[in-house]
């Protein structure tokens, strides 16, 4: 696991662009595995702006993301959908039949689900994949529970992050109570993973990922027996890892 610790969230977000930058360098047609959430923006703000400068070509990249609430529309700005839009996709050359995310308003859970799974597999899997940390540990919306899940599932929004993510939205009643998510199994077979973490408000949940047991009531921690794990967070986030 190599760690990087960076000044601020400036810096976090610019040291991880390079990090994807040189993985589309190395392998113009990769998987991307991509997360959406506050963290990520300022990494896909720097990507956009080294697309605009030459730097980065999105051509033959492919996407896949992690999860989608289950219910919002593609049109609802709330949406994952929505936000990888907004961010990344429309901003950039990535071609639109390149990208995937789980359909939040497919109904039938079990078909989304098992459909998502093998849409990665039949991609030949991800290259490498970009996480962000919920503050109870959680990736993707794999939420702390007594077993890690192996493949793409519905998942029942804890209170705590339903209490997280109630910013974006008008009221917390909006807020969805389930996700679709890629599993730990699915997360932990990318080559290469990389974790971002900004803020004091994660110091706790990157303390316990990179230090703690593993454990499912962390899920993060089980990132500890991946082969290729790169940590870029701030000195804020890293406040209470003596490294
Ligand atoms: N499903 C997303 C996660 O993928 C993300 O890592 C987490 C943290 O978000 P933020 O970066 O806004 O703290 O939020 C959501 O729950």
């Amino acid at each position: 696991m190599r760690i990087y610790c960076t000044k601020d969230y400036k810096e976090m977000s610019r040291k991880a662009a390079n990090l994807i930058s040189a993985q589309v360098i190395i392998k113009p047609e990769c998987v991307l595995g991509l997360a959406t959430g506050s963290t990520p923006i300022g990494i896909y703000d720097q990507l956009v702006e080294w697309y605009h400068k030459n730097d980065i070509d999105f051509s033959e990249v492919t996407t896949v993301n992690l999860d989608e609430y289950r219910g919002l529309t593609k049109e609802n700005d709330q949406s994952y959908y929505y936000f990888m839009h907004t961010h990344l996709f429309d901003r950039v050359n990535i071609r639109p039949d390149h990208s995937f995310i789980p359909d939040g308003t497919c109904e039938d859970s079990e078909f989304e689900c098992r459909r998502y799974e093998n849409q990665i597999r039949s991609l030949g899997g991800i290259d490498m994949q970009l996480l962000g940390l919920g503050r109870n540990g959680h990736i993707g919306f794999n939420e702390p529970s007594d077993s890690f899940a192996q493949v793409t599932h519905c998942v029942d929004l804890t209170q705590s992050t339903i209490d997280a993510n109630k910013r974006f939205f008008a009221s917390e009643a909006d807020v969805p109570r389930q996700a679709y998510t890629m599993g730990i199994g699915t997360i932990l077979q990318a080559k290469k993973i990389l974790l971002v973490a900004s803020g004091e408000d994660k110091a706790e949940a990157v303390k316990n990922t990179l230090f703690g047991p593993i454990t499912p009531y962390v899920p993060a921690s089980i990132l500890q027996i991946h082969p290729d794990v790169t940590i870029v967070a701030d000195e804020a986030a890293l406040s209470l890892c003596k490294l």
